[in-house]
């Protein structure tokens, strides 16, 4: 029996009794390539990508489906040393979602030496009980000499299923990393139907794509201090005969506040004579068409709202 069929209830009833499916969290130091990782295995971008360390703020899932299972990706932001709420708030996100998982990724960049951050994190995942696949990411960037060193220093560093190098950029080993991770989660039926890459809320992905863009090129403190929050998308009325008949999909208007800290980090975004935040939002809306399949009307307001990161307040309205 290949074929699936879904009851009312929407869970698929059919499947092969062999069949996996469960959920992974990638985990790992800022920077240490997890997002590019997520969007290898997943094979399609999902994830916000960003040179800056410590930009994905929200767990993004993603899907990896195979015949033989399917994996649901957590995309965990990176551990960091809590100064704020936020940075609080942020580790116990990460606490929370490693609580739910059946398989952790610990990503460990082999361009770099395993540091006491590493090893923090290291410890908190022993403590968890999860079976642990340790994945030497970035492979390509060093030599087979240096590689061989990190991966026998990762098998000193704790208690892992398996070591695994990997290039999430080039896709080296993407597929054996699926496989080990397969083995790990346990037998169930599809969790999703195929052809689902991620459940994430289309306003929070609108949210980092405008928050991708708006940080794009400002090489300076704001990643901490810029929030984006998607207000409202509304649809228009359908204005000509193939949207009436539902033919043709229609424009949405969708109202954005990007919340700075201070004053002067607004001048940053907007630009001369607002030249910067069209440029911002042109490029916004060329994804978010792309991601929704229909026309958009973006509104962008910058605003400054005072310590939002330690608001509590503020945090909740933010969806942290
Ligand atoms: N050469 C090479 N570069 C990579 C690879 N994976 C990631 N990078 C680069 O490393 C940087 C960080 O990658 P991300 O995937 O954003 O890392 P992350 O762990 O998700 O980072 P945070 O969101 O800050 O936690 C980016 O500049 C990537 O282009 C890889 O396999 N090879």
């Amino acid at each position: 029996m290949s074929e699936t069929t879904e009851d009312f209830s929407g869970l698929i009833t059919d499947y092969d009794p062999n069949f996996r499916a469960g959920f992974a969290a990638l985990v790992g130091r800022p920077n240490a390539g997890k997002s590019t990782l997520t969007n290898a295995l997943v094979g399609t971008k999902i994830a916000i990508m960003s040179d800056r360390p410590e930009t994905t703020r929200h767990t993004i899932r993603g899907i990896v489906h195979r015949p033989e299972g399917q994996i649901i990706l957590l995309d965990t932001p990176g551990y960091h040393r809590p100064r704020t709420l936020l940075g609080k708030r942020l580790n116990e996100m990460v606490r929370e979602s490693l609580s739910e998982v059946d398989v952790v990724l610990f990503c460990l960049p082999s361009d770099q030496r395993i540091g006491p951050g590493d090893r923090f994190i290291c410890a908190q995942l022993m403590e968890t009980k999860r079976p642990v696949i340790a994945v030497a990411t970035k492979s390509d960037k060093v030599s087979r000499e240096r590689l061989a060193e990190h991966l026998m220093q990762i098998n000193q560093l704790g208690e892992f299923k398996a070591i695994i190098p990997t290039s999430g950029l080039k896709g080296t080993q993407v597929e054996e990393l699926i496989n080990l991770v397969l083995a790990e989660l346990p037998l169930s039926p599809p969790l999703y139907p195929e052809g689902d890459i991620t459940d994430e809320p289309e306003m929070v992905l609108i949210a980092e794509l405008i928050r991708e863009a708006a940080l794009e090129g400002v090489r300076d403190e704001l990643p901490h201090s810029l929030a984006v929050q998607v207000e409202e998308i509304i649809e228009r009325e359908p204005h000509n005969e193939a949207q009436r008949n539902g033919t043709e999909p229609t424009m949405v208007d969708i109202h954005v506040n990007l919340f700075v800290e201070r004053d002067s980090q607004k001048g940053i975004i907007i630009g001369k004579g607002g030249k910067r935040l069209r440029e911002v939002g042109s490029k916004a809306r060329k994804q978010i068409t792309a991601l929704l399949g229909r026309r958009v009307f973006l509104d962008l307001h910058v605003r400054t709202a005072k310590d939002w990161q330690s608001d509590p307040k503020m945090l909740g309205r933010l969806g942290f």
